[in-house]
């Protein structure tokens, strides 16, 4: 099974009893010669791992402030290739590991294997692929694994026990909980079926489960890291970046322990 670097931020984390926090950016919101910038500022904010969204004409898993931003960088004629190749002059200076998030389209337009290739030269660790279900992602996954990225599945509210065991064997990097029935974009709560959903899921998978949808503060962030391995927060750091509120990112990731690293 494909190990990446993504495995490494778990290893560290489990050993201080940390969470990850995960943030998700839209790549070439702003310009993509930002995109170098936004990393930076994201890893001195203390995030262990980005989540590269790629703009997309159809995005629909996603709600009015990542549809908004898609909107942006596709305006600057931004496409899956030109971040890429913007990704292989920046990579020697980015430490987290980047994470695609992108729906399968950007992807046939290159092809599968010229993708995968770019894609590791590119120092890409995982991809997520929200419209590609577990059933379909044999033709694409050949292609990943051999350059050594992991493809992270999603797990749903409405998946049941067999499903979570489905995609839990062979998941790599780790599970993706979705945590609202919806699209992308602040809430400001979950129900108690969001967490009993997440025990549920924890109990099941081997891999790490990071919960994400609708957090949108430090104390949703906290509450959801108690019940996973982390979070994952989108719209309100694109939000925020957008706004060029930068400083205000730091302020929504929960204090690591200070226990000796
Ligand atoms: O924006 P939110 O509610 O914080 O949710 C995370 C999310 O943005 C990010 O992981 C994401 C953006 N688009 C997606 C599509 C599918 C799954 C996940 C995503």
């Amino acid at each position: 099974m494909t190990k990446t670097k993504i495995d490494d931020v778990f290893n560290k984390l489990k050993a201080t009893g940390d969470k990850a926090f995960i943030s998700y950016i839209m790549a070439g919101d702003g310009g993509l010669d930002k995109l170098k910038g936004q990393i930076r500022t994201l890893e001195e904010s203390g995030v262990d791992i980005i989540e590269l969204g790629i703009p997309f004409s159809d995005p629909v898993a996603d709600g009015p402030v990542i549809q908004q931003a898609a909107i942006r960088a596709l305006e600057q004629n931004i496409s899956l290739q030109n971040i890429l190749d913007e990704l292989k002059n920046i990579k020697d200076e980015i430490t987290a590991p980047i994470v695609l998030m992108t729906y399968i389209n950007p992807i046939l337009n290159i092809g599968y294997s010229e993708f995968a290739r770019d894609a590791a030269e590119s120092g890409v660790s995982g991809i997520i692929l929200p419209d590609v279900p577990l059933e379909e992602e044999e033709d694409i996954k050949v292609h990943l694994s051999e350059h050594d990225i992991a493809l992270i599945r999603l797990v749903t509210l409405t998946s049941d026990e067999d499903r979570i065991r489905e995609l839990s064997e062979g998941a790599e990097g780790f599970l993706y909980a979705v945590t609202i029935k919806g699209t992308t974009g602040g809430r400001k709560s979950f129900g108690e079926d969001t967490y009993s959903h997440l025990e549920k899921i924890k109990s099941i998978a081997d891999v790490p489960v990071c919960a994400g949808f609708g957090v949108s503060n430090v104390e949703m962030a906290k509450q959801l890291g108690s019940y996973s391995d982390g979070v994952i927060v989108g719209s309100k750091i694109v939000e925020l970046l957008h706004k060029g509120e930068d400083g205000k990112i730091k302020d929504l990731i929960p204090e690591k322990s200070t226990a000796v690293k």
